[in-house]
């Protein structure tokens, strides 16, 4: 099912703008990741997709149909939340057929449409126990069978691995996305995790202060961000100022160009990634700054180097190499990426 955002704009009673008049389209078969810091407008997202929130202005179309004043059972959506939501006081069977019997589907059919699910989920073992008898995983799987049952085209999430620890929420993460490739769905899901939703979505919508910054592939929004906040939201980045001279700005002794319709003497903000810049051993005289400080990160260590300016950078270096950047000693710095925006 496509989903498609026209306009929409929800205001909070109280006055809150949550959403600013925010147009997407999400393809057939989808998996959509919402990021953005606290209060950007994630959650609310969901929620108007789900028909739990109701648009102040603009429409909401899911699978070519207008959906905006339908209530949330007449939209087949499957919901997935952060606290799980389970009715503790009911067994996981009875948990993942709740949504069936609502329906009124016939016994043996919801029968064995449970059990698919159970099976589908690794919990057959478990189809007798209450929730609290259950990991956060294992409840969490629970929650999609739950969800999956009533055959949605649409599932959401919110969330849905923020209260389980990092191993079971990375097995739990390519999960789900097995879930969603199988079922043939169409899934959106939010999350504050930059590397969940680079790993799992097939396209990610950046939010910020209500508006899309840029909706594009993670290798897009990672590599060529459209705008300043999205090169500094995602991913690790070096954000400096810089006042434009003779069509240049300078940095780390590079005078790199910037687009001839900004004016000199203005100022623009340069985003360098750790990974973009290639360390030298050199003469205190030559050199462009000293390390601070190094960490060790598995495959790559992070060094801060502070410059001659007084700005402290962040550099990724093979951690192999990392006896070479000890603190104290004086590098030349060569920027090979960067990207220039204005302020
Ligand atoms: N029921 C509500 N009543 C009034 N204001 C609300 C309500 N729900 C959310 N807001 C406000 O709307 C804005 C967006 O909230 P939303 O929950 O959508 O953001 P979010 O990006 O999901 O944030 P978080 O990551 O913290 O969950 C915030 O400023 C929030 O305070």
């Amino acid at each position: 099912m496509t989903i498609e955002f026209v306009g929409v704009e929800k205001i909070y009673p109280g006055g809150a703008r949550s959403v600013r008049g925010v147009s997407f389209q999400i393809r057939e078969g989808e998996m959509v990741g919402l990021l953005g810091p606290s209060g950007s407008g994630k959650t609310t997202i969901l929620r108007i997709i789900a028909g739990l929130e109701r648009p102040t202005k603009g429409d909401v179309w899911i699978g070519g149909k207008r959906v905006t004043d339908l209530p949330p059972q007449k939209r087949n959506v499957g919901l997935v939340f952060q606290n799980y939501a389970l009715f503790q006081h009911m067994t996981v069977y009875d948990n993942v057929s709740f949504g069936l019997r609502e329906k009124r589907v016939p016994k043996d059919e919801m029968d064995a449409r449970v059990r698919e699910l159970l099976r589908f989920m690794r919990l057959e073992s478990y189809a007798n126990r209450f929730p609290h008898e259950l990991s956060g995983g294992q409840q969490q799987r629970v929650a999609l069978a739950r969800a999956l049952a009533p055959r949605p085209q649409v599932l959401l999430f919110d969330e849905p691995f923020a209260a389980i620890d990092t191993q079971i929420r990375r097995e739990l993460r390519t999960f789900v996305r097995q879930v969603h490739d199988e079922m043939g769905v169409t899934s959106v899901f939010v999350t504050h995790d930059q590397e969940e939703a680079l790993e799992v979505a097939d396209r990610v919508l950046v939010l910020h202060e209500g508006n899309v910054e840029q909706f594009g592939p993670p290798e897009e929004v990672y590599e060529k961000p459209g705008t300043l906040f999205v090169a500094s939201f995602i991913g690790e980045s070096n954000v400096w100022t810089r006042a434009v001279q003779n069509g240049r700005i300078e940095v780390a002794g590079a005078a790199l160009p910037v687009d001839p319709a900004v004016s000199d003497g203005s100022e623009v903000a340069v985003v360098v990634r750790p990974k973009d810049v290639e360390l030298q051993p050199a003469s205190e005289r030559e050199a462009h700054a000293q390390v601070v400080r190094s960490a060790f990160k598995g495959s790559y260590s992070a060094c801060w180097i502070r410059t001659k300016d007084g700005e402290v950078w962040e550099v990724h270096v093979p951690s192999a190499d990392r006896h070479r950047w000890s603190p104290g000693a004086w590098v030349h710095m060569n920027v090979t990426r960067w990207f220039i925006f204005p302020r």
